[in-house]
């Protein structure tokens, strides 16, 4: 249990998925934990499902906060930075999980010393199944850095990287789970059309990503090995691996990283040039 309040400053998607994991795991208490939002709708859903004290004042939930999860859009971020400053010294430990935005951008906001660590979550952190990437900035500590591995620990699985890999991390595991839902949604689909009912072939399609998944990781196989298994010769995998391949999966999935590290990088370029003004 962290002896800590934690703010969540914007809570949307990703920040209802931490604060979701942390209280499924009792790493943290509802009383906490401090939610805020712009829309008193919203905060009254935080409220009611999870119990958690929700306001529309960033700069008093900051004051108040031992951890500042920041949490809105990149685009938004800068505007939340230059509210929220006057309550984050040194004393706060400060958590990005902002696509894109650089440590040295929030640095030049937040005054020299601010005790950042930035990270890369992704949504399965709502069901304790979250992959998160985390680098430590210039001025927080190893304990920092334990710290906020800690919280995405309780959701998931950490890795500390540098910095300079965080947009990586961003077009892979923090965008992947938008891709693998799409292709459980082609497979459904895909079910479908070769004459299974819509649920099963849904059903299916999910347990079929997460069962590979699971034998990958728990047998540290390399896929080829385990896609070798699955494929007699002149059988069924064969045929439909080789469709595949002309569809060109592997290039298009390697493109999509790509694009989508790129727009991490315009995200953060676009952040920095809202924080030299
Ligand atoms: N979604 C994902 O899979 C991932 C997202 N991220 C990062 O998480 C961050 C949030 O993304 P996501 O959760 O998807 O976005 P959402 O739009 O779902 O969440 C952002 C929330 O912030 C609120 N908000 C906006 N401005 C303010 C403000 N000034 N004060 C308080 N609340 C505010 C929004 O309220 P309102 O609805 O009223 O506008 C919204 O609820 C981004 O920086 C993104 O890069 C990182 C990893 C994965
Ligand atoms: O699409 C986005 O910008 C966010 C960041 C990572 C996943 N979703």
């Amino acid at each position: 249990m962290l002896d800590k309040t934690i703010a969540f400053l914007g809570t949307g998607n990703m920040a209802e998925a931490i604060l979701k994991g942390l209280l499924r795991a009792g790493t943290a208490k509802p009383e906490n934990i401090i939610a805020t939002g712009r829309r008193p709708e919203r905060l009254e859903e935080l409220q009611r499902a999870y119990g958690v004290r929700t306001t529309s004042d960033n700069l008093a939930a900051a004051r108040e906060a031992d951890i500042i999860v920041l949490s809105v859009k990149p685009q938004a971020m800068d505007k939340l930075v230059v509210q929220v400053a006057p309550a984050l010294d040194h004393r706060k430990l400060i958590i990005s999980v902002a696509a894109g935005v650089p440590i040295a951008a929030l640095e030049r906001r937040l005054g020299a010393g601010a005790r950042i660590i930035r990270t890369m979550p992704n949504t399965p952190s709502l069901v304790g199944a979250g992959a998160c990437a985390l680098a430590r900035g210039e001025h927080a500590s190893q304990e920092d850095l334990a710290v906020a591995s800690r919280i995405f620990q309780s959701v998931g699985t950490t890795t500390v990287v540098d910095e300079n890999l965080l947009d990586a991390v961003t077009g892979l595991s923090g965008s992947g789970p938008a891709y693998i839902f799409l292709v459980i949604e082609a497979l459904s689909d895909a079910g479908v059309k070769v004459g299974l009912p819509r649920y099963t072939a849904l059903k299916l399609a999910a347990q079929t990503v997460l069962g590979s998944a699971q034998l990958l990781i728990e047998t540290n196989a390399h896929p080829g090995q385990l896609k070798d298994q699955v494929t007699s010769p002149g059988g069924t995998a064969i045929a439909g691996l080789h469709t595949l391949e002309a569809g060109g999966l592997r290039t298009t999935l390697i493109n999509a990283v790509e694009a989508a590290t790129r727009r991490a990088k315009e995200l953060g370029e676009q952040f920095l040039e809202k924080s030299e003004r």
